[in-house]
């Protein structure tokens, strides 16, 4: 296969390495940008990324780097994959290295701690010149590596930065889909991690799927009202990277969001559970962040109330559910049952 493009993935953890991958395999040229040399070396060396998806083979056209510089030389599109709390200062160095014409695509699913910016909203503000996009959707890294079917959505409001992005990265195993609400994707992707903490929880206190049903058609409901407040189109939600990514983050312990959540439930303390975690859960800073932004703006949050009570002020499980469904329940039941 000819080289088509030669991109940059910068973060080299379960999902960077997994897209890195995905757009190689299509014909591209990859340079991964990470930290950490004997990670470079496992990928580099031995075609794995031993720590983070080890026994998954990565393509010869990747390349590791541990210099940004070299990861940026020559590139068409650069794809940002750290948590939320590193994107700013990544984007930042990357702001003085690279031309207008360079599209730049987060992947990331959170918010920036320490204000309200949207991943969207900081490439629009470091990199203002350059073409940008977000990536989202019901992607967990492990079942992409294993090859199972997934999709994704691009979101940009230029089209032609949505097709350069399938270009990329669409398979026969790996689907893209375009839309234009980039904070209607990006809010799907980032609100989901909170609620699959409290399926997490939901599933280890051993509620009936009608109840969890139940929980997750309002967590839907909730989601998108926050969303539309921000400027979202209430139909994003439910597409892919709304109900989509709420399903499949909601039901699976390969979720390190839902992980958290199980061991909350299982009731074991914040600090215990996330000290037993080597990578990032961003439903745990997002919980905060959207708290805190929906009280000012008075949006109607019940489940994330809830939640906030279980984590932070040491809430009861059952008192908090109680109040949910019995007492905050009527302003959720005319959308649901709707
Ligand atoms: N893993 C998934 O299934 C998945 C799927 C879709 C989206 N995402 C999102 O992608 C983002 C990254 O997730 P992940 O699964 O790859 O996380 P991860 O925890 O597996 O890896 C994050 C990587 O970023 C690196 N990193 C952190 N701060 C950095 C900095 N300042 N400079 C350079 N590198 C830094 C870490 O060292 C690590 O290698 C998250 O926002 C996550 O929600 C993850
Ligand atoms: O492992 P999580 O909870 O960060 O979820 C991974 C992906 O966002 C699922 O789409």
């Amino acid at each position: 296969m000819p080289e088509r493009h030669r991109v940059a993935v910068l973060g080299g953890g379960s999902f960077g390495t997994v897209i890195a991958n995905t757009m190689a395999c299509n014909g591209n040229q990859v340079a991964l940008w990470l930290r950490n040399p004997a990670l470079a070396a496992s990928i580099n060396e031995r075609r794995e990324n031993d720590e983070y998806l080890p026994g998954y083979t990565i393509d010869e056209r990747v390349t590791a780097t541990l210099d940004l510089s070299d990861a940026l030389n020559g590139i068409d599109t650069v794809f940002v994959a750290v948590p939320s709390a590193s994107f700013r200062t990544v984007v930042k160095d990357v702001a003085v290295q690279i031309g207008p014409s360079v599209v730049v695509v987060s992947l990331t699913k959170g918010i920036e701690p320490g204000g309200f910016h949207l991943m969207s909203e900081v490439l629009a503000q470091e990199l203002p010149h350059n073409p940008r996009a977000v990536v989202s959707g019901p992607n967990l890294a492990r079942e992409i590596a294993a090859g199972q079917l997934s999709a994704c959505v691009s979101a940009s409001p230029d089209s032609a930065v949505n097709a350069s992005i399938h270009d990329l990265l669409h398979s026969d195993s790996f689907l893209v889909y375009s839309s234009s609400d980039v904070y209607g994707v990006e809010l799907g992707g980032a609100l989901k991690n909170i609620y699959a903490i409290l399926s997490g929880l939901c599933h280890a206190r051993d509620f009936g799927e009608n109840t969890i049903g139940m929980v997750l058609t309002r967590a839907l409901a909730e989601m998108s009202r926050f969303a539309v407040e921000l400027g979202a189109n209430p139909l994003t939600f439910l597409g892919l990277s709304g109900v989509g990514d709420l399903i499949v983050t909601c039901s699976t312990p390969l979720s390190r969001n839902y992980r958290v959540g199980y061991g909350l439930g299982k009731g074991q303390p914040l600090a215990e559970v996330l000290a037993g975690m080597d990578q990032v859960a961003e439903g745990i800073n997002t919980l905060g962040l959207v708290k805190a932004e929906a009280d000012r703006r008075g949006v109607p949050m019940p489940l994330v109330n809830g939640l906030y009570g279980i984590l932070y002020e040491h809430r009861p499980v059952s008192e908090v559910f109680s109040d949910i469904m019995f007492t905050e329940v009527a302003r959720d039941v005319e959308f649901v049952a709707s």
